[in-house]
């Protein structure tokens, strides 16, 4: 009901509001009607960027609909090895032929064009530099050398002289500097003579991969083209904020430090300028009074989904160290920074109330334990699917593509690997 009620709703009040329909057609797609929702969706999951909360809309897409989404093999924990290059070999193979990627990885067009269907629709999103930089800075100030290696571990001693403790070639240098660039598979550390060049023609580039760049600063806005693009309905956009921090974990910025972020991450910021120019003309195009209504449609929906999931308002809010559910418990990058996610007591129908429903809790859900959670129910299905091969299976990681997904009987083995130590996230987490 709730399902069918809010695409009733969106549709009367895009009518009456002379919206134009949703920009997905049969010719683009693939599909067999403008109406059908598309499933074939790669999206970059960048560094900082309210990324987990678009990854967690995806994932739920994906369970609803019974998709599979390509996982990274053990080895990789829960990032496909970044941040080498993505490789075929770093998905799972029980989670292939795969209809949506969207962990932490290093973008290699070729490689995913290997893996993902040919009418794959390609998202990512970016963040103004100055607070991203802020944010990977708190982040990942025990880990990055070039900024554990500051006095005080203060950005504004970084800024004054950045090459001072940046180390191009050291490990985890590009949480330090075009993390963005990066991420998106070029090149972080152009000379500064060429970086604007550079910067215009990468962006050129991109636009010509991804069919939607999202800002984070206009996050709604955001989900209103996404919803479009990918002829979704509204209620399969509805989300609830994770990954954030804490206020006092967060610094405010001057002008002049945003300046500086800015000319250090030079590329980033050409990157930003340009996406976020073109958001804002996709949004004109579709009349700025029609995406407004939209996001209040997309807020009222939310809250109504947060209502019937939580019996009113959204679980608290708290730092991770005192989440006693582990299930929803943050990773936390260290003890100088709080990152904050959603209470739940452990057992709910002890204490007299009715527990959320799965996709209730899946939507309060951090990256790692979700990732964790499918793999298992996508393990399951392909055991039922396949019964002969996954017993053939060893535990190594395959590079089979979708060109002959079904003629390699796929097999495991684990890769003794640099990748554990460097993915940052999931590594540091196994010694936490
Ligand atoms: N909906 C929405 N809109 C705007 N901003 C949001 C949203 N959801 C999460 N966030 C903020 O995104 C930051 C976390 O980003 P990621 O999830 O990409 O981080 S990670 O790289 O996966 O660790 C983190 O930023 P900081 O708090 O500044 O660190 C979150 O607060």
């Amino acid at each position: 009901l709730l399902h069918h009620g809010g695409h009733l709703n969106l549709t009367l009040e895009s009518f009456w509001l002379g919206c134009p329909s949703s920009t997905a057609s049969s010719t683009t797609l693939g599909r067999s009607g403008p109406s059908a929702k598309h499933t074939s969706v790669a999206f970059l999951k960048t560094h900082k960027t309210a990324s987990s909360t678009v990854q967690n809309i995806l994932l739920r897409f994906a369970e609803r609909n019974n998709l599979t989404v390509a996982l990274p093999i053990t080895t990789c924990d829960h990032q496909f090895c970044y941040p080498r290059p993505f490789s075929a070999h770093f998905v799972h193979p029980h989670t292939m032929p795969p209809d949506i990627i969207t962990n932490h990885l290093r973008f290699s067009r070729t490689e995913l064009r290997r893996l993902m269907p040919n009418n794959t629709i390609y998202i990512t999103i970016l963040r103004e530099p100055g607070a991203m930089f802020e944010s990977l800075f708190t982040y990942f100030n025990h880990h990055c050398l070039s900024f554990k290696r500051v006095p005080n571990g203060s950005l504004e001693t970084f800024l004054e002289h950045p090459w001072s403790y940046y180390r191009p070639e050291e490990k985890d240098s590009m949480y330090a500097r075009n993390t963005l660039t990066f991420d998106l598979g070029g090149d972080k550390d152009r000379p500064a003579s060429e970086a604007l060049a550079y910067a215009k023609r990468f962006a050129a580039e991109m636009e010509r991969v991804f069919s939607l760049v999202m800002i984070s600063e206009y996050f709604d806005e955001s989900l209103v083209l996404l919803r479009r693009l990918l002829s979704w309905d509204l209620n399969d956009v509805l989300y609830v904020s994770l990954n954030m921090r804490t206020a006092d974990s967060k610094s405010s910025l001057s002008s002049k430090s945003i300046a500086k972020i800015r000319a250090w991450n030079a590329v980033d910021s050409v990157l930003y300028d340009y996406f976020n120019a073109s958001l804002w003309r996709q949004l004109r195009a579709l009349g700025l009074a029609c995406v407004e209504r939209e996001v209040q449609l997309l807020r009222q929906s939310r809250d109504r989904l947060v209502r019937s999931c939580f019996g009113g308002h959204l679980p608290p809010l708290r730092s991770a160290a005192h989440i006693t559910n582990n299930q929803l418990r943050p990773w936390q990058p260290s003890s100088k920074v709080e990152i904050v996610g959603y209470d739940l007591p452990v057992n709910m129908t002890q204490k007299g109330h009715v527990p959320p429903r799965d996709e209730c809790l899946k939507m309060i859900m951090p990256e790692v334990q979700y990732t964790r959670l499918l793999l298992h129910s996508e393990s399951l299905r392909y055991r039922k699917r396949f019964p002969l091969r996954s017993s053939q299976l060893t535990s190594r990681g395959v590079g089979h593509t979708r060109a002959h997904k079904e003629s390699l009987a796929p097999s495991l083995n684990p890769q003794p690997s640099e990748t554990m130590a460097r993915s940052t996230k999931g590594s540091l987490r196994l010694s936490q």
